[in-house]
């Protein structure tokens, strides 16, 4: 048990009908959750408003009611109290229930529209290889040191991110990298935390059903920067036109990464290969695992993440030399017959054209690359057709296919893929509704040396159609029809 007036400490309270000297069992954000003496908050969503609910969680127990506007009928053995924003009360009085557990460790946020996961799982990586117990918030996983937990958001709501920290606290956990999503930040999700630091990767076309326009994602992603103490550090990608943006009102160190612009941190590609790069970063050489000039990015980033951490540079430099890529991201197998199949979570625009101009570049004679690709549904619509058309003009021949349909009709969405295809492109398509036929077509109809991109699930080993998550796994489907067709 817990008193109400401490769980909610520097929430900006409107009006309070009650008593909050008053003992609170949990914090609910959910009716169909609450429990006896629980504090129910309501929030304004974007299909429901928990505003419906009050009624409902006083029946079953509520000792108190958070708000953006008080009921009309009260009860006088609950405690209501009215707040500017539901979202952002939810999140201080989550930090304050855990104990303000982001302030007991080094948190760094990584923000961006790709590379996030990549980011925060490398510096994971990183940081537990130079020794340290460490913590990860991202879309693949949890991970609170050694010991890993399953996850269905890329930033998790104010609870979820709150127990987790406790709980690396517990541990002794002293760097956590989490990932920090659009949705998250703009559901202030993240609010309370204490960061030591946050990093952008880049901008580009996502999410558009949300924030409606380009400029509105941009500035929802910048307020993680516009939050940050003035000890903290900002470390920005400055090749990307946003980068600057980012660091506009920041009252952190402000610190700028690139390729091609001068910056704090540079690095230079000197070689690409399919099994890896030499890049030199900060004068050094080092060799990674991890190919294609986005990941050059991503490397630099951490490189400069480990450096404003206070890790020592040649140490670092070691130790990304022997980074693994991670789950889903550049994943590959090369069958009997040197047919390489490669499972890649690019679902944007601009991870496709980047996975894909990799793979072209390092086609060495006239192999043909294939590319399987669908769109996820109840997501940005917008995206279809560009998506389409990257895959049509980047390979020699594409099957569009399912990913994800959610509760649309999976034939609607491939068809809004088809109509942004160029007529030049049209007898490179085919179109297969199920993705594990779309797979085995792709894989029948590779030659030997050929390539296969398989993009959009990368990690993820489900396909969700309404609701209903059943077993899917990309790189398991396209490994074993190589192996079955003995190609
Ligand atoms: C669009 C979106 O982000 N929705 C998130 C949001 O839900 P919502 O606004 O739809 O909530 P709602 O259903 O309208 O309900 C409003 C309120 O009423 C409450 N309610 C509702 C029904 C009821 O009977 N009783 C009740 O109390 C709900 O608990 C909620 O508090 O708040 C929920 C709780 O935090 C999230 O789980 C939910 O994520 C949905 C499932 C989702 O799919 N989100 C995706 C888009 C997302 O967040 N993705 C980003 C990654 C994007 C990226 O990296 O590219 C992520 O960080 O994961
Ligand atoms: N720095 C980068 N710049 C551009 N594209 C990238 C970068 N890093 C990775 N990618 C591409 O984007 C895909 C997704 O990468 P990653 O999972 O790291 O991004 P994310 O930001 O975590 O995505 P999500 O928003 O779904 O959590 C990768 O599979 C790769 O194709
Ligand atoms: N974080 C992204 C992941 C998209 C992955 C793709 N496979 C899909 O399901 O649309 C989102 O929730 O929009
Ligand atoms: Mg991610």
């Amino acid at each position: 048990m817990k008193l109400l007036k401490d769980i909610l400490y520097g929430v900006h309270l409107t009006a309070v009908s009650g008593t909050t000297s008053c003992d609170i069992a949990s914090i609910c954000f959910d009716s169909r959750q609450v429990k006896k003496n629980d504090v129910f908050v309501a929030i304004k969503g974007t299909l429901t408003d928990g505003h419906k609910y009050i009624d409902a969680v006083v029946k079953a127990g509520a000792r108190a009611v958070i708000c953006e506007e008080l009921p009309d009928t009260m009860q006088d053995e609950v405690t209501y109290v009215e707040v500017e924003n539901g979202n952002q009360a939810l999140a201080v009085m989550a930090s304050n229930y855990y104990g303000n557990p982001s302030k007991n460790l080094k948190l760094v946020g990584v923000t961006g529209t790709n590379g996030k996961t990549t980011v925060s799982s490398l510096l994971y990586q990183l940081f537990k290889k130079a020794g340290y117990k460490v913590g990860l918030l991202s879309t693949i996983k949890i991970m609170i040191d050694d010991a890993e937990y399953p996850t269905k958001h890329t930033t998790p709501d104010a609870l979820v991110i709150n127990k987790y920290l406790e709980m690396m606290n517990e541990a002794g956990v002293e760097y956590c990298f989490m990932e920090v999503s659009s949705h998250g930040i703009h559901q202030k999700r993240t609010e309370g935390l204490v960061f030591e630091g946050a990093i952008f990767t880049n901008l580009s076309h996502d999410h558009l059903d949300y924030h409606k326009t380009f400029a509105e994602y941009r500035d929802t992603k910048k307020k993680l920067f516009d939050q940050l103490s003035k000890s903290a550090f900002a470390l920005t990608n400055i090749d990307d036109k946003n980068g600057l943006v980012m660091l506009q009102n920041t009252k952190a160190r402000k610190f700028t990464y690139a390729l091609k612009n001068y910056a704090d941190y540079r690095a230079q590609i000197l070689e690409n290969q399919f099994d890896g790069q030499l890049l030199k970063i900060d004068e050094h050489e080092l060799w990674t695992k991890l190919i294609g000039h986005f990941n050059a990015y991503n490397m630099l980033a951490i490189f400069a993440t480990a450096d404003l951490l206070g890790l020592q540079k040649l140490e670092t430099l070691r130790l990304i030399s022997e980074l693994d890529n991670v789950d889903g991201r550049f994943q590959y197998f090369i069958s009997k017959n040197r047919i390489t199949a490669i499972v890649d979570y690019a679902h944007t625009p601009d991870a496709l054209k980047n996975v894909l101009e990799t793979i072209n570049t390092l086609r060495t004679g006239n192999e043909n690359v294939i590319t399987v690709v669908g769109c996820g549904g109840d997501r940005d619509r917008s995206k279809r057709p560009v998506m389409g058309n990257i895959a049509a003009d980047m390979s020699n021949k594409v099957i569009l296919t399912s990913d994800n349909p959610r509760t649309e009709s999976p034939a609607e969405i491939i068809a809004e893929m088809e109509a942004g295809v160029e007529p030049q492109h049209f007898k490179k398509i085919l179109s297969i509704v199920n993705r594990e036929q779309a797979i085995k077509t792709a894989c029948q109809l590779a030659n030997d040396n050929d390539i296969i991109l398989v993009a959009g699930k990368g990690h993820e080993t489900y396909q969700e159609t309404n609701g209903v998550r059943v077993d899917f796994d990309d790189f398991k489907i396209v490994k074993e029809v190589l192996n079955n067709l003995d190609k």
